[in-house]
């Protein structure tokens, strides 16, 4: 078959902008649709992290393949801003990666903050710039949730709450922009345990169901841990297959699976 483009320049012209960029599931997902010629944004808090992961894949894929603004996603003024520097400075936005999260059950109105309203804050900002209807060039939406979306973990109810949040969010945006014609697919991420920064000293995060970290610990003994680059690769795939919309991945060590969800009609 002749291809008229390499596999590795399949986004080659599209602009993405990923939060929680500076390291992590984030920084992966960033370095995967560089290698895959996309324009990478990468917003974060920790500037010094991000910044170091932009000077890095510079020297791989050039001048003006990546930048990073520092942007907290708890503020939809800094949002508003970094989705604007996007388009000012490569011309529109075509893929978003709302990926930024936190583990606190003490400061839990932070963790809705972040992982809920953080990837609503995104969604609705980007759609401005994305939107079919109003000027935009329509694009795809992929948000980081968890297997703790799909069913509870006992040691942090709030974390739990306010990733099932994102998954319903996830199909009711999509659902609304197909009807409405916003031409934005959206999709989301359930992976089980990553090797990061996240999980490390769980018991610290936990607040007032600290005690509880041992089911948790053992379930992750028990799972093993996935690799980033394993997450940032489903990623690609939401991002790559224009067919899925609404979908949800669910990320296993051992494999990965669509979930299918009670029919209402
Ligand atoms: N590590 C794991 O086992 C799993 C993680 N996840 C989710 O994956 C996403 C990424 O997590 P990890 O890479 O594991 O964590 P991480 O802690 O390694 O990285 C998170 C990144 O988000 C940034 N961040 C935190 N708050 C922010 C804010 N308000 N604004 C902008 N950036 C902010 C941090 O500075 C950091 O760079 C999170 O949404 C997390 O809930 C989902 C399933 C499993
Ligand atoms: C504590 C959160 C740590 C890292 C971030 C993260 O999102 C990790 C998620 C990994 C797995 C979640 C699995 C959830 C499974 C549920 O569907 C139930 O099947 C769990 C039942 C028992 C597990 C014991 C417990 O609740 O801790």
């Amino acid at each position: 078959m002749l291809r008229l483009t390499s596999p590795k320049m399949a986004l080659d012209g599209k602009i993405a902008v990923v939060t929680g960029a500076a390291v992590g599931i984030g920084e992966a997902i960033a370095r995967t649709l560089l290698q895959n010629s996309a324009t990478v944004v990468l917003l974060d808090v920790n500037d010094a992290a991000g910044k170091a992961v932009v000077e890095d894949v510079t020297k791989q894929y050039g001048e003006d393949k990546a930048l990073f603004l520092r942007c907290n996603v708890e503020s939809e003024e800094q949002i508003k801003a970094a989705f604007q520097k996007t388009v000012d400075t490569f011309g529109g936005i075509d893929i978003l990666c709302n990926n930024a999260g936190i583990l606190n059950e003490s400061e839990w109105e932070k963790t809705v903050s972040v992982n809920l309203l953080g990837v609503v804050r995104g969604t609705y900002v980007a759609l401005q710039h994305m939107n079919k209807l109003t000027g935009g060039r329509g694009g795809v939406v992929v948000n980081t949730a968890s297997m703790a979306g799909l069913g509870p973990l006992v040691s942090c109810p709030v974390y739990t709450a306010t990733k099932h949040g994102v998954v319903g969010f996830t199909r009711a945006m999509a659902a609304a922009s197909a009807v409405s014609g916003y031409g934005v697919r959206c999709n989301a991420i359930c992976p089980h345990f990553v090797q990061t920064d996240l999980i490390t000293n769980i018991k610290s995060k936990l607040g007032q169901f600290s005690h509880l970290d041992d089911a948790t610990n053992q379930m992750m003994e028990n799972t093993g841990l996935l690799t980033v680059s394993e997450v940032a690769e489903s990623v690609l795939e939401l991002v790559m297959d224009e067919t899925k919309n609404g979908d949800v991945l669910m990320i296993l060590k051992q494999g990965k699976q669509y979930i299918t969800f009670p029919s209402m009609q």
